[in-house]
């Protein structure tokens, strides 16, 4: 928190670009365990977890796409037959239920926390579990966010993907967190739901509820009690969001140099939401989503119903109808239970993404064969891609296997460049495949030897990084000599400022999270390809990320600027 002459100012990550004023509703807060351990058996415990179970089961039922997604998993954990033992045995051994339950979450915390990546993710839904059975067990009314009278700013500790669920949606404004990530449940569902998001507010909790604040999520700013200033900035925002949300044009620039923009899914549901947006098709379907919170593989059958969903939400659409699958990216910070390798040292630079084939084969094999099957039952030419792909060899072996399956022309093949080495010999990858789209979170990770997971570590991650962007230029540069197309679906595609750069450096199309983009298409329609030129050699120019970032907003008009909170 900082505290300067002005109203109280608390920053954290925010997640969007959006805009409000509001008052505060805070959240129930979690059930604390009583000094006596309260009262209950083994037999209140069961029932405990059975009624959270049924209750979040039922929810998970009333509610659609990924937030009926996200309560499921919940009720899932609630459902733990692992968990429950552990806590039962405690009750044996003499622990009251609500000590037992405590306990037997804070160790599968642990043990989540400790596989990192998406089950670190997990352990909100664990909290979330462990507070409702608290609250059963001590009588407590249910933690989670109150009945909200007029719209509000939902401010908590941090909101589990069940609290979200519930929440009254017509009558939040935005939601703050002290806690939890930028990609975390919560972070990805205000983006679903359009909320302005702010994350990881350290001392949030501290406002009172019905004080008015000012939450912006482009700074990551949340200000207590905001001035007539401020209010007005917020709806010059708003006016101007709407505006741009009113843009249907395909991506170009001034001058109609034509950069195709497309939408991140992970589910059916995101691309039937996708297929109601301006996107002009998807850039990244992360196909891992479907295999999370599995035993084993999903079978050919169930990939070819789930593919020939996603294909059908866009098959023949006017608005465009490419869509780009990207194959099983499991490992690192996409663990699956069925194929992580327990005790990999390093895993970001172990067996995952297209290296899995390694190991296991048929798993890339079905998932192309269903491909090739959902594209024959929709009649659509999907595009497939592979992820972490470092070397020729595995683009040439990866395009021959798609090839085999029956995903062949009109059908795309092509490869993510991710890791140094692609990007660097990117013409040596093209000449065996038909495009590249760069990951470019893996690409900064790589190239800046920064795990992606340490927020502590963002400076370094930075995709305005010169040497991350020189990667991206070499790339940029073998794909229009070659002439193929070089997309980029890594979040630095949803920076309004670095879509000028990308375009200049002659990117063809940029793919992100739909809410993302109207303010890219409207910067860069107010910018000539000349200009967007300028900016990729200015950027280039830079020895800092800052530097790289300040140059090109040095190039934008002060008032889209301003409008666009850039
Ligand atoms: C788009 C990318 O893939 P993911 O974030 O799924 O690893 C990337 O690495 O930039
Ligand atoms: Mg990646």
């Amino acid at each position: 928190m900082t505290v300067d002459a002005g109203p109280t100012t608390f920053q954290g990550v925010g997640v969007g670009r959006g805009m409000v004023v509001g008052p505060v509703a805070k959240a129930h807060p979690s059930p604390a365990v009583p000094s006596d351990g309260g009262p209950g058996d083994a037999e209140a415990l069961r029932a405990a977890f059975a009624a959270v179970a049924a209750t979040l089961q039922e929810r998970a039922g009333a509610a659609e796409g990924a937030i009926a997604e996200v309560l499921a998993a919940t009720a899932q954990i609630a459902q733990d037959p692992a968990l429950l033992a552990d806590a039962e045995q405690r009750v044996a051994a003499g622990e009251s239920p609500a000590q037992a339950v405590d306990r037997a979450v804070d160790r599968f915390a642990e043990m989540f926390r400790a596989a990192g990546g998406y089950l670190a993710e997990r352990v909100t839904d664990l909290r979330s579990v462990r507070d409702r059975v608290l609250a059963l067990l001590l009588g407590l009314p249910e933690p989670g966010v109150p009945a909200l009278e007029v719209p509000s700013v939902v401010v908590a500790e941090d909101l589990s993907p069940a609290d979200t669920a519930a929440l009254e949606v017509d009558k939040v404004l935005a939601i703050v967190t002290e806690h939890g990530g930028p990609t975390g449940h919560t972070a990805i569902i205000a983006g679903q739901l359009g909320l302005p998001c702010v994350v990881r507010t350290t001392g949030v909790m501290e406002v009172e509820a019905g004080r008015e604040v000012a939450v912006d999520a482009a700074t990551g700013t949340v200000v207590v009690d905001p001035a007539e200033e401020l209010r007005a900035q917020a709806r010059e925002r708003a006016r101007v969001q709407e505006e741009l949300e009113g843009d249907t044009a395909p991506g170009s620039t001034a001058d109609g140099h034509a950069v195709a923009l497309l939408a991140n899914i992970g589910t059916a549901a995101d691309a039937g939401r996708a297929a109601a947006t301006p996107a002009e098709g998807v850039g990244l379907f992360r196909t891992e989503v479907l295999f999370l919170e599995r035993s084993s593989a999903p079978t050919l059958e169930e990939q070819t119903a789930v593919y020939a969903e996603v294909l059908g939400a866009f098959a023949g659409r006017g608005g465009g109808d490419k869509v780009v699958v990207r194959t099983l990216d499991a490992g690192a910070d996409k663990p699956l239970a069925f194929v992580t390798q327990p005790g990999e040292e390093n895993p970001a630079l172990g067996v995952r993404g297209y290296r899995l084939v390694r190991r296991e084969p048929e798993l890339l094999r079905t998932q192309l064969a269903a491909l090739a099957q959902a594209a024959k039952d929709t009649g659509t030419s999907p595009w497939v891609m592979a992820p972490m792909i470092a070397t020729a060899q595995e683009a040439a072996d990866f395009a021959a296997l798609a090839h085999e399956v029956g995903l062949t022309e009109p059908c795309k093949v092509g490869v993510m460049v991710e890791v140094p080495s692609a990007a660097l010999r990117a013409a040596d990858l093209l000449r065996h495949v038909d495009f590249v789209s760069l990951g470019t979170n893996d690409l900064a990770q790589y190239t800046m030897a920064t795990d992606r997971l340490r927020g502590s570590l963002a400076d370094l991650l930075d995709p305005w990084q010169p040497a991350v962007l020189d990667l991206v230029a070499a790339t940029a540069r073998a794909g229009a000599e070659l002439g193929k197309p070089v997309g980029v679906c890594g979040e630095s595609a949803a920076d309004p400022l670095m879509a000028l750069v990308l375009a200049g450096l002659g990117i063809t199309s940029l793919s992100m999270s739909p809410g993302a983009l109207p303010a890219v298409r409207h910067l860069l329609r107010r910018h000539d390809l000349d200009t967007c030129r300028a900016a990729a050699d200015a950027a280039l120019a830079a020895t800092s990320a800052s530097e790289a970032r300040e140059a090109v907003r040095a190039l934008v008009d002060p008032a889209v600027r301003d409008a666009l909170a850039l």
